[in-house]
Formats: structure tokens, sequence, C-alpha cells
């Protein structure tokens, strides 16, 4: 218990003092809530007084009632100066630990967001930090106020009557032992109630995302099945947790009656043995019902307890993001010089990249050719940081990309990739995404560079038409042409750009190359190419395969080698992607 509230505090970081706050005002809101003892001790002695025919001094009523005003009061403020920190601080230390997160996964490398990550994160900053948010000092207020409570209670009993005390505080520290057991049985399920839970929101975020392809291939059976089993798994995961707490927080329960009946019994016995008054024997009855009142509560808690537990270390687990700007500084590189130096790299176990060295002088042009998996995306990928090499090192202005802060790194570079993300916002914001400082001439001037303006005016609300999540309202050459206007917005000195395989009408075609040459413009290029006549114009070709550098030269070097490239063009090859009409290219 003590174990997880330091846990709390810690995690609660800034906020710590404030629910700590909350905690103290919470412990003096329920000295409060046990002063009416007192009342009820002098109303106690002042009807015993009245039956044994005495007459009740007046002034009972008068004490008894300022007793109980003093405790409401004193509630009614403690209470509210508890519950206004325990908000302010929860929702506070909720929202700072979703900016830690936010922050961390900006510097997280690439290879980080798969799809279970997806499903963990969101889980994470949404549910798992909710619950947090919710739960964490209720959990403090009534599983530690609980027991201090009782524990205040058990004094004062032990002072007043030391054997009631006594039976009072062994009832507690029994409790005490069956609650570290509800504790054990929480760290045995819980956990699997929270994969089970980050395992639904996956399913479900995958059902919704793939829901094209979904209905395309008539799937929506079988993809809901995914859905449904996540479902019975979180709602078994449920039923076992429950099932076990509910045992456990019984036997809690049974303790707390164990102990009221064996104080009902001994009260009333030692008033028969003459070594407590009337007052004193009613007075302790009542005291039995009392000092259990709120740790009884702190059972039917421990779930939640657990929960919170889990939600911690789900939590940190999330917190322990991989960050790519460990070493890094913020730095301007003094020219955009790429180097490659015998370089490897695998996603896992398995290499992709073996041994790639390879050099981009400045304002030159690269492109990068290959059959699919040959491990293109991964080459440039890298260059941009996405992922750290394994082997071998790769430099930009002669430093290696691992010194930059992946900020000062991406500053350079401007990154079209084949499929284009556009946010669901106005085309202006979309475009304005490459510096979100440009004016609004300057996004047009981009816009019609990138060959955007024309269809952009056609749209019903121009620059300040909203487009749909991902640009589903958009064709795929105008998504990508608004991308480009993205980049050439940023102006980065080096483009890396993963060239469209799919084909477009030639008109778009056009449109799509004149954006593209725009973008380019005296800039350093590393593009993954696709189509001949992109290829023809560069300055360098490098032909993957299987990871590995097999070919390079300009295209009339290659041309002469009886190697891949030849056999590509010459085959018209599907495999590279190159669309080529009559032994010429096209587009
Ligand atoms: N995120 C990833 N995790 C694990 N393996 C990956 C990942 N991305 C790519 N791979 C694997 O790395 C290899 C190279 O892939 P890469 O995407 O770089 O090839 P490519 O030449 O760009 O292919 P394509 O032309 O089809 O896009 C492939 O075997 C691929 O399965």
């Amino acid at each position: 218990m003590i174990r997880l509230f330091q846990r709390l505090l810690l995690f609660s970081g800034l906020q710590k003092k404030r629910l700590i706050r909350s905690f103290l005002a919470y412990l003096v809101s329920s000295f409060f809530e046990m002063i009416p003892i007192m009342a009820i001790l002098t109303v106690l002695t002042g009807i015993l007084k009245q039956l044994s025919g005495d007459v009740m001094p007046e002034s009972t009523i008068w004490i008894s009632l300022g007793i109980m005003i003093v405790s409401i009061v004193g509630r009614i403020v403690f209470v509210n100066l508890s519950a206004n920190a325990r908000t302010l601080g929860s929702f506070a230390f909720g929202s700072e630990k979703r900016m830690e997160i936010g922050e961390r996964l900006k510097r997280a490398p690439m290879g980080y967001f798969n799809e279970n990550r997806l499903g963990d994160i969101t889980a994470a900053v949404t549910t798992t930090l909710g619950d947090l948010e919710q739960q964490s000092v209720t959990i403090m207020e009534n599983v530690a106020g609980g027991f201090i409570h009782a524990i205040v209670i058990g004094i004062w009993l032990m002072i007043y009557e030391w054997r009631i005390g006594l039976i009072s505080l062994a009832g507690l520290a029994a409790a005490l032992i069956v609650y570290s057991f509800i504790g054990k049985v929480g760290r045995k399920y819980a956990p699997r109630r929270q994969a089970a839970q980050a395992g639904l929101v996956t399913a479900v975020l995958e059902y919704v995302q793939g829901m094209g392809v979904v209905k395309a291939f008539g799937l929506a059976e079988r993809t809901g099945k995914a859905v449904d089993a996540a479902i019975e798994e979180s709602k078994e995961a449920n039923i076992v947790l429950e099932k076990a707490f509910s045992k456990m927080t019984a036997l809690y329960q049974t303790v707390f009656k164990l102990a009221r009946a064996a104080i009902l019994v001994f009260a009333p016995y030692l008033l028969a043995g003459g070594s407590i008054t009337p007052e004193k024997c009613l007075l302790l009855l009542v005291s039995s019902f009392m000092i259990y009142a709120a740790v009884e509560v702190a059972g039917s808690m421990s779930s939640i307890a657990r929960a919170v537990e889990a939600s911690l270390d789900r939590l940190d687990n999330i917190m322990d993001i991989p960050s790519l700007d460990e070493n890094g500084a913020d730095l301007v590189p003094e020219n955009f010089n790429i180097e490659v130096k015998n370089m490897s790299f695998g996603y896992g176990e398995k290499e992709v990249l073996h041994q790639i060295s390879l050099s981009v002088p400045q304002g030159s042009s690269c492109a990068i050719v290959g059959p699919s998996g040959a491990g293109k995306t991964t080459l440039v990928g890298l260059i941009a940081r996405f992922w750290d090499v394994k082997e071998g090192q790769i430099t930009l202005g002669g430093r290696d990309v691992r010194e930059y802060t992946s900020g000062s790194l991406l500053k350079n570079f401007a990154i079209v990739f084949q499929n284009v993300y556009l946010f669901e916002d106005t085309v202006e914001n979309n475009i304005r995404f490459g510096r979100p400082d440009a004016s609004e001439d300057e996004i047009i001037a981009v816009a019609k560079k990138a060959c955007c303006h024309d269809f952009i005016m056609t749209l019903p609300d121009g620059y300040q038409t909203k487009i749909g999540e991902g640009g589903s309202s958009l064709s795929g050459g105008e998504k990508q042409r608004i991308s480009i206007a993205r980049a050439i917005l940023k102006d980065a000195p080096i483009v890396i750009l993963d060239e469209a395989t799919a084909s477009v009408d030639p008109e778009n075609e056009q449109e799509l190359q004149k954006a593209i040459r725009e973008l380019t413009k005296g800039k350093t290029i590393l593009m993954i190419a696709h189509r001949l006549s992109t290829v023809r114009t560069a300055d360098q070709i490098i032909v993957l395969e299987n990871g590995r550098i097999v070919q390079r030269g300009n295209h009339k070097e290659l041309m002469r080698e009886d190697g891949l490239y030849r056999r590509f063009v010459g085959m018209r090859s599907q495999a590279i992607g190159w669309t080529l009409k009559g032994g010429k290219a096209h587009g």
C-alpha cells in the first residue's frame, strides 16, 4: 500500500504537492467526522442521568449541538479543500503526463510506432491516464485515509478503555493482512485486464482504419471476429479479476464483523463485571460501529487500487519510449553532403541492409532503384534518422546524424512520402504545416508552384476547404501535389522523395512532374525512383538488391553494364514499377 502511494506521488511529478495537500485536508476532515463521538458521549451521559432519576442538564443539548456544528462546518471546509486540490492536481498531472508522452513520442525512432504500440499508446493517453486522473487521489483518501481514521479511533479507544482498544486494533491488524493478500490477487490478475483493454483498443482501431479494405474484400465478418474476440477477452479478464477480488473482499469485511462482534460481547461483559460505567459501555458500542466505517470502504476500493497499480506499470512502460536524442545537440550542418559509410541495419535480428557505402554531394541528385523489398525506403529513412544504424555511420555535413537532435537534423530535410497523409483540417493549414509562420501569400505562391492552386480554387471554400482525415476527399494526384506544396514551403536544403508508383492520367502526371521539379530545384536530392524519366536525369543511380548496392553510376554508364539496371529497363520490369511504353519511358 505504502509502495503504491510512493509510486503515485513520484508519478504525479509537479503536482505532488497538490496531491499531498488534498490528502492532508482529507485527514483533517476525517478528524471532524470523528468528533460527533464526543457529542454522542455528552448526550448519552445526559440520557443516563435522566434515566437514573436526575435531570439532564440543559447544557447537554447546547454542547452536543455545538460539537455537531463544528463537525459539520469543519468537514465542509476540509472536504472542499481536499476536493479542490485533488481535482486540480489529478487533472493537471494527467495533462502534464500526456504532454510528456507527446514530447517523448516526438523523439522516438519511427520503428517504435508499430501496430501494437499504436493500441498501447492510445490506451495509455486515453483510458489509462483517465483512470489515474479519476482514481489516484480517491484511492489515497479512501485506503490510506480509512486506515489512518481507524488507527486514530483505535488509539483513542486504547486510552479510553484499553481492552476494547486492543480488540479494535487487533481487528485492524488482521484486516491489513487480508488487504495485503488482496494486493497479491490484484498483481496477479490486473495486468491481464489492462492488456485486454489495450488489445481491445488496437482491435477497434484496426477495424475502423481498415474499414475500406475490409468492405472492399467482403471481410467485415472475419475482421469483426477479431473485435469480438478482443471484447470477449476483456470481459473474461474483468470477470476473473472481479471473482478473485470478491472472495477476498468478503473475507476482509468478515474480519471487521468479527471484531465488532467481539466488542459487542466484551463491552457488556466488562459492564457486568463492574469495570466500566453504563455510559462508557454504550459509547464503546457506538464507537465499535464508527471505527471501521471508513476502512471498510477501502476493501471495495482494493480492485481500483490494483487497477491504479497496473495503470502505473503500463504508463511506466510507455514512458520508457526510446529516445533518439540522447546525445544530440542543436547543430547546423556546415554543408549538405551526405555520406553513408559501411552501414548495416536490421529492424530486428535480421539484417536488411548490408555494408552500404554511398556519397551524395551537396546539390546533386541520387536515385535509388531496386526491386520491392530491396531496402530503398529503409535506406532513405536511415539517412533522416528514422532509425539508428546498427553498424557503420551516416553523416550530414561531416557529422554523424546521431550528433544532432532529431529537430535540428530534420530541419534540413523536406520529405515527400508515397503515402501522403493530410490532416483533417483546411487545405491552407495542411500546406502551412511545412512552415507554421508562413503568410497567406506564401502559401498561395507555393501552391502555384506545386500546381495545386487551380484545383484548390475550384473547391467549395478554396483554401479554407476542410479535407477529410487522410485527405479522403481529394484524388491521389491532388493529395500528392498538396504534400509537395507543403515540402516546397519548408524549403529545406535536402529533399527526400518517394516517387509515386501509381500511374496517374497524363495531365496530372505532367503537373506532378512540374511540381517535383519546383521542389527539387537547387537541392540535394535523394529519391526512390520508379519512373525512368526521373532516373535518367539523376547524377547518380544506386541499384539495390537484397539490401546490397549491386550497381552504381549514371544512366548512361549503367546501360553500358550488363546488370540488373539494364535488365530492368530492357525487360520493362514491373518489379521496379517503371512504366515503359514501346521501350520508351512514360512520364
Ligand atoms: N518497420 C519494419 N519492421 C520490420 N521489417 C521491415 C519494416 N519495414 C520494412 N521491413 C523489411 O525490410 C526490408 C526492406 O524493406 P523496404 O521497405 O526498405 O524495401 P523497399 O525497397 O522500399 O520496398 P518497396 O519498393 O516495396 O517499398 C523488407 O524485407 C521489409 O519486409
